[in-house]
C-alpha cells in the first residue's frame, strides 16, 4: 500500500513538474513573437429551409456583423459570453448594448465570472439600463460535491428581435478579431427560436440571482420552439446532467460514410470517441482532423498528442494549423451534416459545462464547410505516421505522464 502511494505521490510529481516546465518553456518561446496572417474564407450565406446560415471565419467580419445587428436591434437583445476582454472590441460591444437599451431596447446580457477574472472590474461596470447576470464563478453553495453545480458558462450566443442569432467559437475580444481563426455562424428564419430559448431558459434558470431592481418575471416564457428539420439546437446543461452534444457528435461519426473532417482548438476526446473515429477510418471514411499546431493552452496540446499514435495507425489524418491559433470547434459529414458550436472535444465541454452547438443537416452549408476546411487545410501540415513514430524517447515520456489528466480537461 505505502509503495503504491509513494508511486503515485512520485508520479504526481513529475506531472506538476511538467506541467510547470512545459507552461513556462512556452511563454518564453512566445515572447515577442508576431501574428501570422492565415487564410480565410469570406462570409458566406446559404439558404437553408426557410431561413439562412452565414459562416464566418474571421473575426472582424462577425464583430461588425454583429454590432450592426445591435444596432438594428428593434425590441430586444440577447447577448451571451464566456469571455468578454476589457479590450476595444469588448468596449464596443458594451457600447453598442448601451445604445440599444438607450433606445428602448430590452438588453439582456450574460458573461461567465471564472473566465472574465482577469478582466478589470471597472469595465464589468454596466449601465443599468443593461440586465447584466455575470454567472458566477462558485454556484454550489453547500453542496460541494454536487458536480451538476460546477460546470461554466461557455456560450456564446447573440439574438437579435426574433429574427437574428449568432453562434459559435468566438468570444470576445481584440486578439480573436484578427490574430484567432475560429468559425461562428449567423442564423435567419426559424432557427433562431431555439437559440433565443436557450438563452432564455439559462437566464430563468439563475432567478433569484441577478436582478437589483427585483424584476422577477421570467424572460421569454412565450417564446416558440422550431420544428425546423434541417437545424438542431444542441444545449448541455450539467445542472440536468444532460449532455446531447456528445452524443450528437457520435452519431453523426457512426452514420459517416464518406468523410468526416473535424477542425478543434483543444481534442481531447474520451475513448468512446476516439474508437468511433478509428471505426470510422476503418470502415473507409475520410476522417480528418484539423487541430492547431501550437494552442494556447500548451498542456491540451500535449494530452492532444497523446491519441496521435492510435488515430494515425487506424488511417485516420491529422492536420497541424500553422502560425494562428485555430479555435473553431465544427464537423462537417458526407457532405450533408455539418455542427458550428462552442463545444470543445474534451472533457470539460463534453460532460461539463453549459455549451450550445447547432446541427444541420443540409448539403449547402455542407459544402461552404468543407470549403472552410480546405481553406484551412491549405495553412496546415499534415501529420505523417512515419515522422510521428520517429519523435523521440522525451516526448512519448510526457505524453504517457500526462495522459492520467485526460480526464479532467
Ligand atoms: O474555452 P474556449 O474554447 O472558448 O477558449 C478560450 C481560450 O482558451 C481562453 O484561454
Amino acid at each position: 500500500m505505502q509503495v503504491l502511494r509513494r508511486a503515485l505521490l512520485g508520479l504526481l510529481g513529475i506531472q506538476v513538474a511538467l506541467v510547470a516546465g512545459l507552461t513556462l518553456t512556452d511563454s518564453y518561446r512566445r515572447r515577442g513573437k508576431k501574428p501570422q496572417p492565415f487564410p480565410v474564407t469570406k462570409p458566406q450565406q446559404v439558404p437553408v429551409g426557410e431561413g439562412t446560415v452565414t459562416t464566418y471565419t474571421y473575426g472582424q467580419d462577425l464583430y461588425d456583423d454583429m454590432i450592426a445587428a445591435i444596432d438594428a436591434a428593434r425590441h430586444q437583445v440577447l447577448f451571451e459570453t464566456y469571455i468578454w476582454k476589457g479590450d476595444e472590441v469588448g468596449e464596443s460591444f458594451k457600447a453598442a448594448l448601451a445604445r440599444a437599451a438607450d433606445r428602448g431596447v430590452e438588453v439582456y446580457a450574460i458573461y461567465d465570472a471564472f473566465a472574465n477574472l482577469v478582466v478589470p472590474p471597472a469595465f464589468k461596470r454596466f449601465p443599468p439600463s443593461l440586465r447584466v447576470l455575470a454567472y458566477p464563478v462558485y454556484n454550489a453553495g453547500l453542496r460541494f460535491f454536487d458536480l451538476r453545480r460546477y460546470g461554466r458558462d461557455h456560450r456564446k450566443i447573440l439574438v437579435v428581435d426574433d429574427d437574428t442569432a449568432f453562434v459559435g467559437g468566438y468570444n470576445v475580444g481584440a486578439a480573436y478579431a484578427t490574430e484567432w481563426r475560429d468559425t461562428h455562424c449567423r442564423i435567419t428564419g426559424p432557427g433562431v427560436w431555439d437559440l433565443k430559448r436557450a438563452f432564455a431558459d439559462f437566464w430563468n434558470s439563475q432567478r433569484g440571482r441577478r436582478w437589483a431592481d427585483g424584476d422577477e418575471r421570467p424572460l421569454l416564457i412565450e417564446t416558440a420552439s422550431a420544428w425546423e428539420s434541417r437545424i438542431r439546437v444542441h444545449r448541455n446543461l450539467p445542472r440536468q446532467w444532460s449532455f446531447p452534444i456528445r452524443a450528437m457528435y457520435l452519431d453523426a461519426i457512426d452514420r459517416a460514410r464518406r468523410n468526416i473532417w473535424m477542425t478543434h482548438a483543444y481534442f481531447i476526446p474520451d475513448e468512446n470517441f476516439v474508437e468511433a473515429l478509428v471505426a470510422a477510418a476503418r470502415r473507409g471514411v475520410d476522417v480528418r482532423i484539423l487541430l492547431p499546431q501550437t494552442s494556447n493552452h500548451v498542456v491540451a496540446d500535449w494530452l492532444s498528442r497523446g491519441y496521435f499514435s492510435q488515430l494515425l495507425s487506424a488511417g485516420v489524418r491529422i492536420f497541424r494549423y500553422q502560425d494562428a491559433m485555430v479555435h473553431a470547434k465544427t464537423a462537417t459529414v458526407d457532405g450533408e451534416w455539418s455542427t458550428i458550436g462552442t463545444a470543445n472535444i474534451d472533457r470539460l465541454s463534453m460532460t461539463g459545462n453549459y455549451e450550445v452547438n447547432v446541427e444541420f443537416i443540409d448539403a449547402g452549408l455542407a459544402r461552404a464547410m468543407e470549403e472552410v476546411f480546405r481553406t484551412d487545410e491549405s495553412n496546415a501540415v499534415e501529420l505523417m505516421a512515419g515522422d510521428w513514430a520517429g519523435r523521440g524517447f522525451t516526448r512519448r515520456f510526457a505524453e504517457v505522464v500526462l495522459a492520467p489528466l485526460r480526464p479532467v480537461l
